[in-house]
This record gives structure tokens, sequence and C-alpha cells, in this order.
């Protein structure tokens, strides 16, 4: 099988490093041996066809599942072994749906700031903040329930920027809205670690979210077979593309499958 690797900026801290992390599910392997990491302040795409294991990786980097097998840091910090360290450093954007429908947006956010030890006159300054950061700013006291999929999504990221870590995590979550709608939010993703200098890992088996200068992590059926920048993925599987790369490494992948 191609295995695409270019290691970067070695010197630095990784933003995520994941090293020789397998899962299973029963007899069913859902990750195999997967390394890689992802330097400070970049943004990164985590593509994968449907089942090649993303969400299972976030499930062990969100530390829902224990690494059995492998190790995973953030930032330096363990996450089997300093789960506190490595969770405060960490946001997440989940595939499903996960605002209070009930609550207002300000209620959603509040109750996470609370969940981090942010004191409430601090957690209204920084829902202020997140919500402008989101072009929301003007819906604190909407119920959730009466916001549209993206305006919901927008909130959703608002609430895992709130205490402010310095890497996202963001499991397809465009999925299930309209192109405008996805463009917008890709958008802001894109434009936060340009200016406030976060790394962001946005998992989707979607090409067109992907940019010529991201760093792109493929799983196949489990196995990491490309991990490099677009144009080095699109070189060493000489392709024309990225779509082309992703479909050549992805059919690769389903045939050397015993
Ligand atoms: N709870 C579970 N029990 C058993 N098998 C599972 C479980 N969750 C995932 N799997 C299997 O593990 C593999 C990887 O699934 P995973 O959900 O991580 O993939 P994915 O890339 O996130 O897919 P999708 O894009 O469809 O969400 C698949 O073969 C899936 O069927």
């Amino acid at each position: 099988m191609q295995h695409v690797d270019s290691r970067k900026d070695a010197g630095a801290i990784p933003a995520l490093d994941v090293s020789h992390v397998s899962h299973s599910y029963g007899r069913k392997r859902a990750l195999n041996d997967v390394s890689f990491s992802i330097a400070p302040g970049t943004f990164a795409v985590l593509l994968g066809l449907n089942g090649a294991g993303k969400t299972t990786l976030f499930s062990l980097i969100s530390h829902l599942y224990d690494t059995r097998h492998g190790s995973i840091r953030i930032f330096g910090y363990d996450i089997s072994r300093a789960p506190g360290e490595a969770l405060r450093r960490l946001g997440i954007v989940f595939q499903a749906r996960t605002l209070d429908l009930d609550l207002s947006v300000y209620q959603n956010l509040s109750y996470h700031a609370s969940l981090h030890g942010i004191g409430s006159t601090e957690a209204r300054r920084r829902i202020d903040e997140v919500l402008a950061a989101v072009d929301m700013s003007g819906r604190l006291h909407d119920k959730a329930r009466s916001l549209s999929g993206g305006q919901m999504r927008r909130i959703e990221i608002a609430r895992a920027l709130l205490h402010r870590p310095p890497l996202l995590l963001l499991d397809e979550a465009t999925v299930g809205l309209d192109v405008k709608s996805r463009a917008g939010i890709l958008a802001d993703i894109r434009r936060l670690v340009a200016t406030e200098g976060i790394s962001a890992f946005w998992a989707t088996h979607l090409i067109d979210e992907v940019d010529p200068s991201d760093h792109v992590v493929v799983l196949a059926d489990g196995n990491l077979v490309a991990d490099a920048r677009v144009a080095e993925v699109i070189r060493l599987t000489g392709t024309m593309s990225i779509g082309e790369a992703f479909s050549r490494l992805s059919a690769a992948a389903a045939e050397s499958v015993p």
C-alpha cells in the first residue's frame, strides 16, 4: 500500500502527536498502527471515506475511549497520563448535534464555561468574544431550537473555543449544511487559525474542503496512507489533483484488505 509521509516543523512541540495508535471493536480493527503529528498553528485535514476510522481516532484523541495501544499527546501532554492538562488544550466539535435545544445560546455557553471553572464575569466576556468570532453576536438570548443547522454549528464552535484551547478538533462539522453555510464555517475556522494561531484538525470526506496549502492526513480502512502537504501527496501519488490522489489511496487500501 502507498504511504506518503513528510514530517514538518520537527523542532516544535506538536499540537497533536499520535504515535502507533491501534483500536479494535471486538474483532474489527478500526485503526491500525497510526502515527502522525500536526504542527502548532496549522490547519490540517483528516480525510477518509465512511468507515475509514476518523470518528474512532477523534474518540481516542478526546479521551472518550482509552488509548490501549500507542500514545496520543496534545501539546506534549499524554492523554492517558495527564488527561486534565491535555483536554484543557483541546476544543471539540462533534459530528452529532450536542446543544441543549431548550436552553438559550447564553445558557448553553455559560454551562460549558462553568464546567471549565470559568467564573461568571469572565464567562460573560468570553461568550461575547466567541460569539463575535463566529458572527453570532446578536443571538445571545435566542433558544437553540430556533436556530438553523448552520447557526447551531456556529454556536457549537463558539462553545468549543470558550476555554481558549490551542487545538480544535472538528468531526465532519459541515455535515448536513447547505453549500453557503459549509463555506462560511470552513472560512471561520481557517481565519481563526490564521489570526489566533490555533491549530485545527478538520475531519471530512469532502475533497472540496481541502485547500492547496493544507496538511492532509489520509486514513483508509484504519490505515494511515498519507501524511503530507497537498502538493506532496499529489506528487508522490503521481496524480493531478488531491481528489484523484484520495481516490487512488482509498482504492489501494480497499484492494489490500484480505
Ligand atoms: N461502536 C462500534 N462497534 C463496532 N464497530 C464500530 C464501532 N464504531 C465504529 N465501528 C467500525 O469501525 C470502523 C471505523 O469507523 P469510524 O466511525 O471510526 O469511521 P469514520 O471514518 O468516522 O466513518 P464516517 O465517515 O462514516 O463517520 C468502521 O468499520 C465501523 O463500522
